[in-house]
């Protein structure tokens, strides 16, 4: 669904450029339901941008469900954010009027499909679990409500690709689970490609992969050992979870060879302060030893 290869962002300012991606790489299999995460200032925003047609990519090569976003004229941009992409926001005021129901915030978007927008819009409420509050106006509901009819919206126009935006930012801890086990289930049962940029760890514990990116660039991904549906039913016939760590972490190598030694890891007293690190080859494993300390 996504193919991103050396993507470079530049923001140009009056007086300075800065570089929010640079040459990011990430690839997402049509169907997936995946996290990106990163701190404050990593490109997480950038990159959502880029993915749902709200900016362009400086350079690189950008394709999502086989279309070239960098070759994009403006018209197949206007036709590209109806037609494949759907969005979900933190704050979902953005995109919902409080004093309609949530029935009518629904329709709203979907005026122009003509008649059947009633039908639809009842539809895509089932489908995130409204069935009962089609008649409530948006301010009797509460956040994770809220958050559903958001998403509800998104799916109007049947997107291939879901991108959310810390989508669980403003929602507590048991309301934060319930939208996620939302995006699982719809990525179940409808195949949508949802691609979640979050601070929460929580998040992960609910994906098959989560995609950590640094300084603009992936550094890490983490893949779940046993699948999240298979680790239910595990849970479900014998009362408990896999034993140990849920996912397994991988460095992410680019193109040229580089990767990102994991955060932290480098802070051990034998790494600490030097730029370098001696490699070696040993019975197929690439091992980075301290560098040998002077002796004089
Ligand atoms: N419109 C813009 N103009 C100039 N610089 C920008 C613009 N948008 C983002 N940046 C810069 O690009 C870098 C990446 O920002 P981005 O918003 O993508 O990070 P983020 O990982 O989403 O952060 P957060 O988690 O805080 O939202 C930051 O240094 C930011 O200041």
């Amino acid at each position: 669904m996504i193919q991103s290869d050396g993507l470079v962002k530049i923001y140009k300012t009056a007086e300075l450029e800065v570089v929010a991606l640079q040459g990011l790489d990430l690839h997402v299999e049509d169907g997936e339901l995946m996290a990106i995460i990163g701190n404050s200032g990593s490109g997480k925003s950038t990159l959502l941008n880029m993915l749902g047609g709200l900016d362009r990519p400086s350079a690189g090569k950008l394709f999502v469900d086989g279309k070239d976003l960098l070759s994009f004229t403006e018209k197949d941009l206007v036709r590209y954010k109806r037609e494949t992409v759907g969005f979900v926001w933190q704050n979902n005021a953005r995109n919902l009027i409080p004093y309609l129901t949530a029935l009518e915030n629904v329709e709203l978007p979907i005026l122009l499909r003509g008649k059947r927008r009633r039908d639809r819009a009842m539809e895509l409420l089932e489908a995130v679990g409204l069935s009962h509050r089609l008649k409530n106006r948006l301010n009797e509901l509460s956040g994770g409500e809220q958050q559903r009819v958001a998403i509800a919206i998104a799916l109007a126009n049947e997107p291939k690709l879901l991108l959310a935006d810390e989508p669980t930012g403003a929602l507590d801890t048991k309301t934060s689970n319930q939208v996620l086990d939302l995006f699982r289930t719809l990525n179940g049962q409808l195949g949508i490609t949802i691609v979640i940029v979050t601070h929460d760890p929580l998040i992960a514990r609910k994906v098959d992969r989560v995609v950590a990116i640094r300084d603009g660039k992936t550094s890490s991904e983490m893949i779940r050992r046993v699948s999240y549906a298979e680790e239910l039913e595990q849970l479900e016939r014998e009362g408990a979870a896999a034993e140990g760590e849920s996912h397994i972490e991988y460095a992410v190598i680019d193109k040229a060879g580089r990767l990102q030694i994991p955060a932290g890891y480098l802070d051990a007293e034998s790494f600490k302060d030097s730029n370098k690190v001696r490699v070696e080859m040993e019975e197929g494993k690439i091992i980075l030893y301290p560098p040998e300390k002077k002796t004089s």
